[in-house]
């Protein structure tokens, strides 16, 4: 009873107070009104110990969203969704679409910083149009306001604003839909990118693998190490193998593990080195610069065969006619050089900020040239090789869920003996019946890897025969091997960065 009497002398009191509210705003004088808002406002902060600071949506350009806004915005997500009792929520559309929550208006939350106490607080402002529209549209403008006591002014103005854009802008970048970006000509088209490999489900040793995510995280967290050692702020990976692998799937991985952004570079449809240079700088940090099959896409031979063809054309030349048809021909072909590409990983990065990395895969490694794959421009060499015991009990845990079967003991002996890819593990460990029957799966492995394993011994049975036969062929493939090594050396002695045409 005591309870509702209460309420009710409150509510009467609320009553009056707004009446008297909605007097003085309606009759008062203007300049007296904003003379005793002003004072009394002085009045306060005198008394009130806290500052407050403000930090609006829209600023300035209308339709630009502050930047702060949504930093702060992705900050205080996590601590609203434990502490704030209205939450708004929305969807973002990420790798696992998840929800995000934040705080609803004029809600607040807590946090703590290094013992200091702060509150924030969401709001919004809410101005008629003064358009006279039969749909009056009204303008709502957000805002976050954050209060604090004002003997901490200096370290919550410095450090700690600092630290939540910081961590605010670092949320974002993990929430956001990554970008998969091709090259159609001298332009970046893209689409979302959604791979789902990670490297818990690639098949590689494990050391290794742990030896490759290390290496990732150490470089994502780099950033003070390599602007104190004056580097530019990237690292080149060369993943060769044979084809299916798992190259391409492991770059997939890559960027799944980092929240960066993939640009896979066409080289082939790349004119010149100009149109590289445009491609390059428009890439944005955070991201992953592909060249798959860098020893087809780049000729790396050219620079031989035009020797020989020149020697061919040799007495041809005098006449001007020909000559002028054999230049057009060469401007038709020439695209981009490796002295080009070269430039590019060395030059360019030390001029735009942001973390990249390059990754090139190849099915050759010995085809390419050394300038290329130098430590320094391509920093880790990365084999990914036939499906070793270790790889495939990873494949079968992923595909099949067994860590262990008696049929194991054979498949390992066959690994060991034939030269299998995990992706044609992987096809024969495909589950053939719902539900999965795992005997069958391993069993069709096994035939395949025994047919496989006849196969490769026939292949040698044969090789042996014709070798005799072969000798002379066998015998100029190794001198030009040789020539192939002492141009290499060349190359390594000085000259590594000269046009190859
Ligand atoms: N190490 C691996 N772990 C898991 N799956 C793999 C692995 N290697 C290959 N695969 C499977 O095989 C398929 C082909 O692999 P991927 O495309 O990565 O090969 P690749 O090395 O890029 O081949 P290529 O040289 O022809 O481009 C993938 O879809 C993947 O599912
Ligand atoms: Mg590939």
């Amino acid at each position: 009873m005591a309870a509702k009497e209460i309420f009710a002398h409150l509510g009467s009191i609320i009553a009056s107070l707004m009446f008297i509210w909605a007097m003085f705003q309606q009759y008062f004088p203007y300049e007296l009104r904003s003379h005793i808002e002003k004072y009394s406002k002085r009045l306060v902060s005198f008394i009130y110990p806290y500052i407050q600071i403000t930090f609006h949506e829209f600023t300035g350009e209308r339709f630009m969203r502050s930047e702060a806004y949504s930093a702060i915005e992705n900050y205080l997500s996590s601590k609203s969704s434990t502490q704030a009792k209205r939450l708004k929520a929305d969807i973002v559309r990420n790798s696992n679409q998840s929800l995000v929550l934040s705080m609803d208006d004029h809600e607040e939350v807590s946090d703590d910083f290094e013992g200091i106490k702060l509150w924030w607080s969401s709001g919004k402002n809410i101005s008629k149009s003064q358009v006279f529209s039969f749909y009056p549209v009204t303008d709502e403008k957000r805002y976050y306001k954050l209060t604090f006591h004002k003997r901490y002014r200096e370290k919550v103005l410095g450090p700690y604003l600092t630290s939540v854009l910081k961590e605010g802008k670092a949320i974002k970048v993990r929430n956001r839909m990554r970008k998969l970006y091709t090259n159609n000509g001298s332009m970046w088209s893209h689409v979302v990118f959604e791979h789902p490999a990670t490297f818990q489900t690639l098949a590689m040793e494990q050391e290794k693998k742990k030896e490759i995510i290390d290496d990732l995280i150490t470089f994502s967290k780099a950033e003070d190490f390599y602007a104190r050692i004056g580097r530019a702020w990237k690292r080149g990976y060369l993943l060769y193998g044979p084809p299916g692998t798992g190259k391409s799937t492991m770059i997939a991985a890559m960027a799944n593990l980092l929240g960066y952004d993939i640009y896979d570079l066409e080289l082939t449809a790349v004119k010149d080195n100009t149109e590289l240079r445009k491609l390059l700088i428009e890439t944005s940090s955070k991201s992953i610069i592909v060249i798959e099959d860098i020893d087809c896409s780049l000729d790396l031979t050219g620079q031989r065969r035009k020797k020989k063809e020149k020697e061919e054309e040799g007495g041809d030349e005098k006449d001007p006619r020909q000559k002028l048809v054999k230049e057009e021909r060469e401007t038709k072909n020439s695209q981009v050089t490796l002295s080009g590409l070269l430039n590019f990983i060395d030059g360019l990065w030390s001029a735009c900020g942001g973390e990249r990395l390059i990754v090139f895969t190849t099915n050759h490694i010995e085809k390419l040239d050394p300038a290329l794959i130098r430590k320094g421009r391509m920093d880790k060499h990365i084999e990914l090789s036939y499906c070793s015991f270790e790889a495939f009990k990873a494949l079968v845990k992923n595909y099949l869920d067994i860590e262990s079967h008696d049929l194991f003991v054979r498949i390992g002996e066959l690994l060991g003996d034939t030269n299998m890819t995990p992706a044609d593990v992987a096809e024969h460990l495909m589950p053939k019946t719902v539900p999965a029957d795992a005997e069958i799966s391993l069993r069709s492995l096994i035939q395949g890897l025994e047919l496989a394993k006849d196969e490769a011994k026939l292949k040698a049975e044969k090789e042996a025969k014709e070798t005799p036969v072969n000798g002379e062929a066998k015998e100029e493939e190794k001198e030009e091997k040789s020539d192939h090594k002492l141009q290499n050396q060349a190359k390594e002695n000085g000259e590594a960065d000269h046009d190859v045409k």
